[in-house]
């Protein structure tokens, strides 16, 4: 027996790159146990990967956690947005699923914007014009490049509804992740009849929505499972709503997420509907909204210039004028599917690390650029930015954001808040409280405050110039993509 002073909860992530599980002291938020397995993600011209591999790293992640996740009460998962997977009758993946960061959806998504009523319609209906990461352009493109996958298609889910199902058996998904397909109607909470009828899909392939604070089922009965049998599971949800759980946000608060993907949010009471399509109008899990704006290259995009440059991801310099857009994967944010990274004012004496410096800044600059359209008229402008996700550990990472933003940023010292956001939903089960108020009584967002430093207009504005003027460079297909 764990000598913890609650009952136990486990709290999943599964996102890009890995699985990770927490193991949590409902009573103190004590960190009891924990696991991480990784994934593969295709390169090349899509990005993939086989549902079944985010299974088995689920319960290496467990099996890592040992006896205390046997001993939990209930269980949450949080997953990456986006992805479709696709399952035959008897539950097997048809084919892997395609993530939110595959852009090769891009004419499927220009298509239905425009077949179904242009951006202004998208965004009331759904509260988001979709880009390629969503569900919806995924579904078109398979139906388009695939017909013989979608035939064999009985159910569709997103990749923490997929998980959530083999542990209960039951088709589940919650309002965050569901305001993320493009087939989710904002306005009522329900499935959007006009979408499905659309793009052809039979709207009893779709799993149920449970409510905020509703068990989604019990683990059953199988001896495969790495949990005992009648452990609750909570709803689970999207990364980011799961984030903002895990953070106990409070409306207004500015959220900044440095991982595969780069993302900025805020809870918000007011649902959202912005028509130029750079903020998604995601629900949250509880109940009010989550303005959002991604970027598809971040961490790893960062990381691959320095491999390439053969330096440490550290190992940034100042100085020099060059600008870089390391739009390696394409972009979400500005709305660049086919773009490929661009570099301008390269000199003899430019130096490695000011490339790599400029790498960070392009990187941010996406992310900063959208943060005023997210954040509502309510929000106060000058509270630390909270920074998380893997990149928020690195030194480079928070000076950037520091120089670009002029805000001050707070570095939660809990590492795992999408984990924790979905152990405090899984908590909220077995107290009734609002998972928020449990991470907030877990102290959850604790950690150093940098101040604020001056912020670098200049480079700021460099990077905005070298974006428009670049425009039909980056509008361009390179390659494969
Ligand atoms: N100390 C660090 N400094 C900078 N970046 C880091 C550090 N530790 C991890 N990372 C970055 O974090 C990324 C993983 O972040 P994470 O939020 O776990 O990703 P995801 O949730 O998308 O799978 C890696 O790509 C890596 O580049
Ligand atoms: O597409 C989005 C949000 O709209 C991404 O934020 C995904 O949810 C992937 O998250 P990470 O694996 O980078 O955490």
């Amino acid at each position: 027996m764990s000598t913890a002073e609650g009952p136990l909860v486990v709290g999943v992530d599964t996102s890009t790159q890995s699985t990770k599980a927490l193991v949590v002291d409902v009573a103190t938020g004590r960190i009891v146990a924990s696991g991480q397995a990784p994934h593969t993600v295709t390169t090349g011209a899509g990005r993939e990967s086989d549902p079944r591999q985010w299974w088995d790293a689920l319960c290496e992640a467990l099996r890592q956690c040992g006896e205390p996740a046997h001993e939990a009460a209930a269980v949450s998962i949080g997953g990456q947005q986006h992805g479709l997977v696709t399952l035959d009758a008897d539950g097997e993946p048809v084919r892997p699923a395609l993530l939110w960061n595959d852009v090769r959806s891009a004419p499927q998504t220009r298509r239905l914007i425009e077949e179904l009523g242009g951006p202004k319609a998208w965004a009331e209906r759904t509260g988001s014009v979709p880009s390629t990461s969503f569900t919806v352009t995924k579904w078109a493109w398979l139906a388009e490049h695939e017909p013989e996958a979608v035939r064999a298609t009985k159910a569709v889910r997103l990749p923490h509804d997929y998980l959530t199902e083999r542990l209960t058996g039951l088709g589940t998904t919650d309002r965050g992740d569901a305001s993320g397909t493009g087939w989710w109607a904002a306005g009522s909470e329900a499935y959007d009849e006009q979408t499905l009828a659309h793009i052809g899909l039979d709207p009893a392939s779709l799993p149920r929505i449970v409510r905020p604070g509703e068990v989604a089922g019990t683990v059953r009965g199988s001896h495969d499972l790495p949990f005992s049998t009648g452990t609750l599971v909570a709803a689970g949800t999207g990364d980011n709503a799961a984030a903002a759980m895990g953070l106990g946000l409070r409306p207004g608060t500015p959220v900044l997420s440095l991982g595969t993907s780069g993302v900025v949010y805020a809870v918000s009471k007011h649902r959202p509907a912005d028509p130029t399509g750079t903020v998604a109008g995601f629900a949250d899990a509880h109940g009010d909204w989550l303005p959002l704006a991604c970027t598809l290259n971040c961490t790893l995009a960062v990381d691959r210039i320095a491999a390439l440059l053969g330096l440490d991801r550290q190992a940034v310099e100042p100085g020099g004028s060059v600008t870089f857009l390391p739009y390696l994967d394409g972009e979400r944010t500005p709305n660049l599917p086919n773009a490929s990274g661009l570099l301008h004012g390269l000199r003899h004496d430019t130096t490695p690390g000011q490339l790599l410096q400029a790498a960070y800044d392009g990187a941010v600059h996406a992310l900063l650029g959208a943060l005023d359209l997210v954040l509502d008229e309510e929000a106060d402008r000058t509270t630390p930015l909270l920074l998380i996700g893997g990149g928020a550990r690195g030194a480079a990472w928070q000076e950037t954001v520091r120089r670009l933003s002029g805000r001050p940023v707070q570095v939660p010292e809990a590492k795992e808040l999408v984990a924790l956001g979905a152990a405090a939903q899984a908590a909220g089960l077995l107290t009734g409280e609002d998972p928020a108020a449990v991470a907030r009584r877990w102290n959850t967002a604790a950690g150093p405050v940098l101040e604020a430093v001056e912020r670098d207009e200049a480079a700021f504005a460099r990077m905005s110039e070298v974006l428009s003027d670049a425009a039909p460079l980056l509008e361009r297909r390179t390659d494969a993509h």
